[in-house]
C-alpha cells in the first residue's frame, strides 16, 4: 500500500500567520500610533453566527487590533443596516468592514454587500473586488480562497502547469479560488452540480479544491495518486461533529498531501481576514 498523505496542519499555519500580522501591527503602533480596526456586523441570533463572530473577535484582540462587533437585532431593516454600514465607510478609524452571513432572510444580501466601501471590504466580496480579481489584479481577495492557496503552496513549491480542479461553483469560494489558481498558471476546471461524470473529472486532478458544502462526497477512488486536495467544506454531521466534502479516511490513503477538517482550512480563513484588514490599513492609510 501506498504512503498516506502529507497532513497540512492549518492551524499551525494560521498562527504562524497571525504571528506576524501581530508584529506588524505592534509595529504600525509603535511607529505611528495607529491600531488597524476590524468591524464586524452580526444581525439576528444564529448560533453558528454568534460563535464564529465571537472567534474572529477574539482573534483580532489577539493580534492587537482594535476588533469592534456590531450585534444587531433580527429584526433589523434592510435601511437600518444601510446606515450602519454608511456610518462604518465613513468612518477613518475603520479599515476593515464584515458583515457575517448569512443574513436574515428580509434582508437584499446583494444590496447589502454593494454598499460596504470596496477599500474595507476584508470579506473581498464586493462586485468591484471580484471584478479585480477576475481582471488578475487583485483588491482584497475572499479568506478562505486566499487560505487554501496559502496551504496549497504549503504542499506544492510551484503550481504552473498543473491540473485544478475546483467542485463548487460559489460566489464565496468556487469562482474566487479558480481565479487564484489561474493566476498560479494551473490549468483550471470548475466543476459543480451539473458536471458529467464528476469522478472521472476529479481523476485528473494535480489539485481538487473541494467546496460543495456536501459531507464526505469526494471518495478516495476519486484521487490521483499523489494529488494534493484542499477540502473547504466545513459540515457539521448531527453528532455534533465537523466533517469536510472530502471521505477523509478514504482520501488520505492516495492523496500526497491533504488538509483536514477541523484544523485545515478554518482557521486560515480568519487568519486571512486579519491579513486583508492590515492590507485595507496600508491601501487606505498608507
Ligand atoms: N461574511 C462572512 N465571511 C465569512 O468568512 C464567513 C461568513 N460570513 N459566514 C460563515 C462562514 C463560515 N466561516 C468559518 C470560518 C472559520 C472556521 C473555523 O475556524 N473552523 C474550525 C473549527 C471550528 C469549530 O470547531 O466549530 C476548523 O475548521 O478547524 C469555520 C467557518 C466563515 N464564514
Amino acid at each position: 500500500m501506498a504512503q498516506q498523505a502529507r497532513i497540512i496542519d492549518g492551524k499551525a499555519v494560521a498562527a504562524e500567520l497571525r504571528a506576524g500580522i501581530a508584529r506588524e501591527v505592534a509595529a504600525l503602533k509603535a511607529e505611528r500610533g495607529l491600531v488597524p480596526g476590524l468591524h464586524v456586523v452580526l444581525v439576528g441570533e444564529d448560533p453558528a453566527s454568534k460563535v464564529y463572530v465571537a472567534s474572529k473577535e477574539k482573534l483580532a484582540v489577539e493580534v492587537g487590533m482594535n476588533s469592534v462587533a456590531h450585534r444587531l437585532p433580527a429584526d433589523t431593516t434592510e435601511a437600518q443596516l444601510l446606515a450602519k454600514l454608511a456610518e462604518l465607510n465613513a468612518d477613518d478609524s475603520v479599515d476593515g468592514i464584515l458583515v457575517q452571513l448569512p443574513l436574515p432572510k428580509h434582508i437584499d444580501t446583494g444590496r447589502i454587500i454593494d454598499a460596504i466601501d470596496p477599500a474595507k471590504d476584508v470579506d473581498g466580496l464586493h462586485p468591484i473586488n471580484a471584478g479585480l480579481l477576475a481582471g488578475g489584479k487583485n483588491g482584497l481577495v475572499p479568506c478562505t480562497p486566499l487560505g487554501s492557496m496559502l496551504l496549497l503552496k504549503q504542499a506544492l513549491p510551484s503550481l504552473s502547469g498543473l491540473e485544478a480542479v475546483v467542485i463548487g461553483r460559489s460566489e464565496l469560494v468556487g469562482r474566487p479560488v479558480a481565479q487564484l489558481l489561474l493566476q498560479a498558471d494551473c490549468t483550471v476546471t470548475i466543476a459543480h452540480s451539473r458536471t458529467r461524470d464528476l469522478p472521472a473529472v476529479v481523476k485528473r486532478a494535480d489539485i481538487v479544491i473541494a467546496a460543495v458544502g456536501r459531507p464526505r462526497m469526494v471518495k478516495g477512488d476519486w484521487i490521483k495518486p499523489g494529488a494534493t486536495v484542499i477540502d473547504v467544506g466545513i459540515n457539521r454531521l448531527p453528532d455534533g461533529k465537523l466533517t469536510g466534502d472530502v471521505d477523509f479516511a478514504e482520501a488520505v490513503e492516495v492523496a500526497g498531501a491533504i488538509t483536514p477538517v477541523p484544523g485545515g482550512v478554518g482557521p486560515m480563513t480568519i487568519a486571512c481576514l486579519l491579513k486583508n484588514t492590515l492590507t485595507a490599513f496600508h491601501a487606505r492609510r498608507g
